[in-house]
């Protein structure tokens, strides 16, 4: 059986975009699982690899356009994907020519839409990160008796930096640092930890540092749960806009924008407050990188030598665009 994979990222975090609606007949999930972990590989897999495959298909639930299914590197499942969703925002926006829809997510039917693009030839999408939680329960925390973590040392992972746990509704554990910190080994140490045998988070965790660079302006660095170092990861710098609007307004109010660098580019946020509900708006580019054919067997095989590869030439475009922001190296 022939697929057809579209190699996507958002501010550099890189999937395989899988449209399972297409295919003569459904993937196992034996197969997807295995299909995920052999393209995906940054040393043997596809196209130099990626950190995810994004499953779309068509949606039973009312209101909603489509499906978005977001198989981690290593094979398992994630609750979300911000970046990843807006690059599903792009491809069903061009197949359903509807330009303001809902995307059936594990959790919640989100919105998306079409922003104005980054940059000339950057496409951007505006996506709803949602449901936000601080309970120790949704996040499958476990510190004690603790029924919520904010703002808080836990003695457990470090004696000095103060961490938050927020899910959104994928699991985050946060971290305001300064540039040295933000640099240095400890993020790899936690997460790692956190990512593997632990009680504290058991089914693990994104753990991701911030530094505050100015009024609207953070940066985020994050260890993917499933994953590893990315260079960006979405729902990360959702919750990480979130948290800077809670625990330090000088830097960040709801309902203003904020610039989110990471080590892939930039986005922008909105994060917002209402009748008891947060949710944030995370606007970036959705960048389709190549177009590919290939058998199933031979992808489930790892041989790539007879795949058909298209590239777009966006990228191009991408990279001009990262070279114009004042990011941090
Ligand atoms: N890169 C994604 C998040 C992907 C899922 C994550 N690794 C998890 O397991 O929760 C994003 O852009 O949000």
């Amino acid at each position: 059986m022939q697929i057809q994979l579209i190699k996507v990222h958002g501010s550099g975090n890189t999937f395989f975009l899988l449209d399972t609606s297409k295919l003569p007949q459904a993937l196992s999930e034996a197969e997807i699982i295995q299909l995920t972990q052999k393209i995906t590989d940054h040393q043997t897999g596809l196209l130099g690899g990626a950190d995810g495959v994004l499953l779309v298909s068509d949606s039973k639930k009312a209101g909603a356009s489509g499906r978005m299914r977001v198989i981690n590197a290593d094979g398992s499942e994630a609750s979300m994907c911000g970046n990843g969703l807006r690059t599903v925002a792009r491809y069903l926006t061009q197949k359903l020519h509807e330009d303001h829809f809902k995307v059936e997510t594990m959790y919640q039917n989100l919105q998306v839409q079409k922003a104005a693009d980054l940059a000339s030839g950057v496409a951007a999408f505006r996506v709803e990160i949602s449901p936000v939680s601080f309970a120790a329960t949704d996040l499958k925390m476990h510190f004690g008796t603790k029924t919520q973590v904010i703002n808080e040392v836990l003695p457990e992972l470090s004696d000095t930096l103060k961490f938050t746990a927020v899910a959104v509704p994928n699991p985050h554990l946060i971290s305001f640092v300064d540039e040295a910190t933000l640099k240095g080994p400890e993020l790899e140490r936690i997460a790692s930890y956190l990512n593997g045998a632990n009680p504290y988070f058991p089914e693990g965790v994104n753990v991701s540092f911030v530094l505050l660079r100015g009024k609207d302006s953070i940066f985020v660095r994050t260890y993917e749960r499933g994953v590893g170092f990315t260079n960006a990861c979405g729902t990360a710098m959702s919750a990480s806009s979130l948290l800077t609007a809670l625990l330090y307004p000088d830097f960040a109010a709801f309902e203003d924008t904020l610039k989110v660098y990471n080590p892939g580019g930039m986005v922008k946020t909105i994060p917002h407050h209402r009748d008891q509900r947060y949710w944030i708006d995370l606007i970036g580019n959705a960048t389709f990188q190549d177009r590919i054919t290939l058998d199933l067997a031979d992808a489930l095989a790892g041989d790539y030598s007879q795949a058909q590869i298209n590239p777009t030439h966006e990228q191009a475009d991408y990279l001009k665009f990262v070279d114009t922001i004042q990011n941090i190296s």
